[in-house]
């Protein structure tokens, strides 16, 4: 509590106190108050601390004694007279002998002290935040008008500390708001009451590319094109204004200082300073998201075109036929999608599988993710652990950017591993991974990635018997045979030929721009004559062919079929005998004249764009294995013998 002094010194005490520290703040002001309480006090010492409550220390902050300033005091709590004042929290009197109160407090000792008046300083919640004192080398007799002095000294020291404190917050405020703007990636500017900029962020200056300076005090629509700064004024001025951030409603377009122009997404909000109202305005410049934003619309409409193209190009996406195989294979499609249990479709080239596999995807709940497929023939062996699995950035020579695999790419939907018996083996361990454990990690990353995707596999290859022969991992391949689908054969479904013919006449004609009139019924006997090694893809290229060779608008199946052209098969018109069946090593003569023509033209090349599989419209592989199952070989092949299991070229 303060006592008001009443004597004339007392007066000139306490004028003493005001005008030696009126004009002072922080250490000039406990400088100054130390030395006067000394003075007035009559004492040899004064001094006022900082607590440090980590560490349970006094610090100085200004010290006076014996008629100089001792610099850099600091001492611990415990043992000390001060400890008192800090744990009784009350002013603490020692008139005399306060060494033999304190032995151990060797500080007395060296300072000579006889006689100790000490008080706590609190900050406005009570906390202490440190203490004022005096000593003197000799007795300090209780005197009311005294301590009442000393209360007032320990009051101004008490509001001084506390303003320090409260200076030292608003510094710290206002460097992390400094960083905040400084850090922040959007423009920050600050507009007054009369919509002047205040202050900017260097975002900004980035930004518009104007200097600071040059920016402080324009109006805001200078750097906003006209109705920007209209809509920006608008919310601004709206009844209540804006006393939360609110987001402008349309794009504001922001003029550099180049003169170009960019939109950008805008914040707005607005805070008191010294009773002056300001406004907050965040901008962002979205010209990045509006481009990238019209690149997706862009792609997803090229994509949409190129499905269309695509359906168009293959066909049907539709599986036709209504023979008793067709009909049970569509029944076991169906039972099989609607579960998340892996498939393996078997069948022989151009039957299908691949549309197989799509009708299993679009008929599970995964329809609306993609299909991913992975022609497994296709990837040479070197890349294909980063086309299934993804690699890192420098991952290895060559991996210049990260990149997703297939698998990540299919997560949440169906991956088609078309060709899955051409894998070799190391991949097949990690396939079998992911197909147990749904993880796999990227080439280059040691993270493990999880992903939800569902396999459908295709082979026209015997995998039992390349598990048998070592070839195949047994366990993959229980693995992927959990729901088999077999994919008859055209021959096995000749049932079916007038509808698919009529089908691709119908495709053909139409992307021609021609009439192509209906096969006869000895026609289509021929067709059901053919033993059709390419199954349906080659019924496809026949028909083409057909239209495209027929003098007319009937096609021309006698030029179209394979083997016509070069081996002297009879034709409809010429023959005695126009009912005759052929047999399967005619057939195959057929075939092998025509894998040979085509090498031929090729110049011995099998894959490629020019290559003879692609003359004959099948993959490579399907190419080479016809070759080696019907005898015929390339002249360097002889020579240069390669694995039949990878692409020749
Ligand atoms: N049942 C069908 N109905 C209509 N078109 C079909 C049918 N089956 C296959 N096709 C068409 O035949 C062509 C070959 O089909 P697909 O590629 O699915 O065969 P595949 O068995 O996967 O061949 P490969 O083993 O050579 O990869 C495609 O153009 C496809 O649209």
């Amino acid at each position: 509590m303060t006592v008001a002094p009443t004597s004339p010194g007392d007066t000139d005490a306490l004028r003493l106190v005001i005008e030696g520290t009126v004009s002072e703040t922080g250490p000039g002001f406990f400088r100054a108050l130390v030395r006067n309480l000394a003075s007035v006090m009559g004492t040899s010492g004064a001094w006022v601390t900082e607590y440090l409550p980590d560490n349970n220390r006094l610090r100085a902050l200004a010290f006076w004694l014996n008629g100089s300033f001792l610099e850099h005091f600091e001492h611990d709590v415990p043992g000390t007279p001060c400890e008192a004042v800090l744990v009784e929290k009350r002013l603490v009197h020692y008139p005399d002998r306060v060494v033999e109160l304190y032995p151990d407090d060797t500080d007395l000792q060296t300072l000579n002290a006889v006689s100790y008046l000490g008080v706590p300083l609190f900050d406005s919640d009570g906390r202490i935040m440190g203490h004022l004192a005096v000593l003197d080398s000799k007795p300090l007799r209780k005197e009311m008008r005294l301590i009442s002095l000393f209360e007032i000294f320990a009051a101004r020291a008490s509001a001084e500390c506390r303003r320090l404190r409260i200076e030292q917050e608003v510094r710290a405020r206002e460097e992390e708001l400094s960083s905040l703007l400084q850090g922040a990636m959007d423009g920050i500017v600050v507009l007054d009451d009369s919509l002047r900029i205040v202050r900017v962020n260097p975002a900004v200056q980035r930004l518009f590319g104007y200097q600071p300076e040059q920016m402080i005090g324009q109006e805001a629509k200078w750097f906003l094109a006209g109705d920007s700064a209209k809509l920006l004024t608008e919310c601004i001025r709206q009844p209540g204004g804006p006393e939360r951030q609110v987001w402008i409603p349309s794009r504001l377009t922001v003029i550099r200082a180049d003169q170009s122009r960019f939109p950008a997404e805008a914040t707005l909000s607005s805070f008191e300073c010294r009773r002056t109202r300001f406004f907050t305005l965040i901008l962002r410049n979205i010209d990045e998201r509006i481009e990238a934003e019209q690149h997706i619309a862009r792609l997803s409409s090229e994509t949409e075109y190129l499905r269309k193209a695509l359906a168009d190009e293959t066909g049907v996406d539709e599986l036709l036929g209504n023979s008793p195989p067709m009909l049970s294979l569509k029944a076991a499609i169906q039972q099989v999608a609607t579960t998340d249990a892996t498939v393996l479709i078997h069948g022989e080239t151009g039957t299908g599988k691949e549309l197989v596999a799509r009708a299993v995807h679009t008929s599970s709940h995964r329809k609306d993710k993609p299909m991913v497929r992975v022609n497994c023939a296709a990837i040479p062996g070197s890349l294909m652990e980063s086309e299934f699995f993804g690699h890192e950035k420098g991952a290895f020579t060559g991996a210049v950017a990260k990149r997703e695999g297939r698998f990540a790419l299919a997560d949440g939907g169906t991956i088609f591993l078309d060709e899955v018996g051409e894998l070799p083996l190391d991949l097949q361990a990690k396939l079998l991974r992911v197909l147990q454990e749904g993880e796999f990690e990227s080439l280059g990353s040691v993270k493990t990635r999880k992903v939800d995707v569902r396999v459908v596999a295709a082979t026209n290859r015997d995998l039992a018997k390349m598990v048998a022969e070592g070839s195949f991992r047994e366990d993959l391949y229980y693995r992927l045979n959990v729901f088999p689908l077999a994919v008859p054969a055209l021959r096995e479904r000749t049932q079916d030929l007038p509808l698919l013919a009529a089908a691709f006449q119908e495709r053909f004609s139409r992307r021609m721009g021609c009439k192509s009139e209906a096969l006869h019924p000895e026609e289509l006997r021929r067709l059901a004559a053919y033993p059709w090694p390419g199954n349906i893809r080659e019924l496809q290229n026949v028909i083409e062919r057909a239209i495209i060779l027929a003098p007319g608008t009937h096609p021309d199946l006698v030029k179209a079929l394979p083997g016509q052209c070069c081996v002297e098969a009879p034709r409809r018109d010429e023959t005695k005998d126009e009912n005759r069946v052929l047999t399967a090593s005619e057939i195959e003569e057929i075939e092998r004249s025509n894998l040979q023509r085509a090498l031929d033209v090729a110049s011995g090349k099998v894959s490629g764009p020019k290559g003879a599989a692609a003359l004959l419209n099948i993959p490579p592989s399907t190419f080479t294995s016809r070759m080696k199952a019907l005898g015929v070989e390339r002249q360097q092949e002889s020579r240069n013998p390669v694995s039949p299991a990878r692409g020749i070229s």
